[in-house]
């Protein structure tokens, strides 16, 4: 049995209509050269007795079970949370764009999945990204960790902005740095980039950025952060071996903690560690 034929067989077990497939989209594929698509089953309403009846059936049938996205990010190995971050992105992405903002016709998608099309006037959409820069910034000793309030309790990571429309990525990070700390930025270098899914589809770009001895001192943003403080490379790396889910305080106080080990801040703070003598180019 063809794996379609499959597919069909187990959506008129869920009580979907086979035509449900065309909406999915191409999200990769395997070494094999198997295409990878995703499809949104649509059982996420909570409110609805039908889609949690729903759930239980297909985790059954499929020897499963569902989790909330961001728990399941964090479980999986690198390539397979890419890949569900993208499924994620991109599924929302033509959920909200379902009509033509200048026609306000409905918009068609591609077999694919990565664009939709208008038929009235063929206005053309794509998938938005909106990039923002993540700099972790360092005074030759220490590094600059902040504290946003929606953060989960005790986490400090680098600082971060969307970037404006009009602004290179240096010029956003030098404005979002002054913004909300109140530094200038003397030197900056690349580190890393990574799609990020939370709360709409981000390009995180990753940069180092050192400030000059004696600039340092911290005027926060409190619109924007709720704490910023500079800390030692020792005080740092003790907290990454104690981020490791074995080394984690049992105590009830709330650690000091530092972002996941997916997440590119991680990345970041965990280069500045290991590589002291890293030399950055000018900005
Ligand atoms: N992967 C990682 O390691 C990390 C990822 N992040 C991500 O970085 C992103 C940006 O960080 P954050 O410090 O919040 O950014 P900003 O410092 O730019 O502050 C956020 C504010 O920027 C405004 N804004 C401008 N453009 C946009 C846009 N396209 N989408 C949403 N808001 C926009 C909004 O203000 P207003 O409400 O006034 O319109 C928003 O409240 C977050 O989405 C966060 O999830 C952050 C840290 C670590
Ligand atoms: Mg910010």
């Amino acid at each position: 049995m063809s794996i379609r034929h499959e597919l069909e067989r187990l959506l008129g077990k869920f009580g979907q209509d086979s035509q449900i497939l065309e909406d999915s989209v191409l999200i990769g594929c395997s070494e094999q050269q198997e295409a990878w698509f995703a499809l949104d089953l649509g059982l996420n309403s909570s409110s609805s007795i039908n889609a949690s009846l729903q759930k239980a059936e297909v985790e059954t049938a499929l020897q499963g079970s569902f989790i909330k996205l961001t728990k399941a990010l964090f479980e999986l190995n690198v390539k397979d949370a890419s890949l569900l971050s993208t499924a994620q992105a991109l599924l929302r992405w033509h959920d909200a764009h379902q009509f033509c903002s200048r026609s306000g016709q409905p918009t068609k998608k591609n077999v694919s999945g990565s664009k939709r099309v208008c038929p009235s006037n063929n206005i053309i959409y794509y998938p938005q990204v909106a990039p923002v820069v993540i700099t972790l910034v360092s005074d030759g000793t220490r590094c600059l960790l902040v504290r946003q309030s929606s953060f989960p309790k005790g986490m400090y990571s680098a600082l971060a902005g969307f970037c404006d429309i009009g602004e290179s990525l240096e010029e956003t990070v030098r404005r979002e740095i002054a913004e909300e700390v109140g530094l200038e930025v003397d030197r900056l270098h690349y580190s890393a980039s990574q799609h990020w899914p939370f709360p709409h589809s981000t390009l995180m770009i990753a940069c180092h950025a050192t400030v000059k001895p004696g600039q340092t001192e911290l005027q926060v943003n409190l619109r924007e952060l709720e704490a910023a403080a500079w800390f030692s490379r020792d005080e740092v790396a003790t907290v990454l071996r104690r981020n490791h889910p074995s080394n984690q305080q049992q105590s009830g106080a709330v650690p000091f903690r530092l972002p996941p080990k997916l997440a590119i801040a991680h990345q970041l703070i965990k280069e500045w560690v290991e590589k002291p003598t890293c030399s950055p180019l000018p900005a």
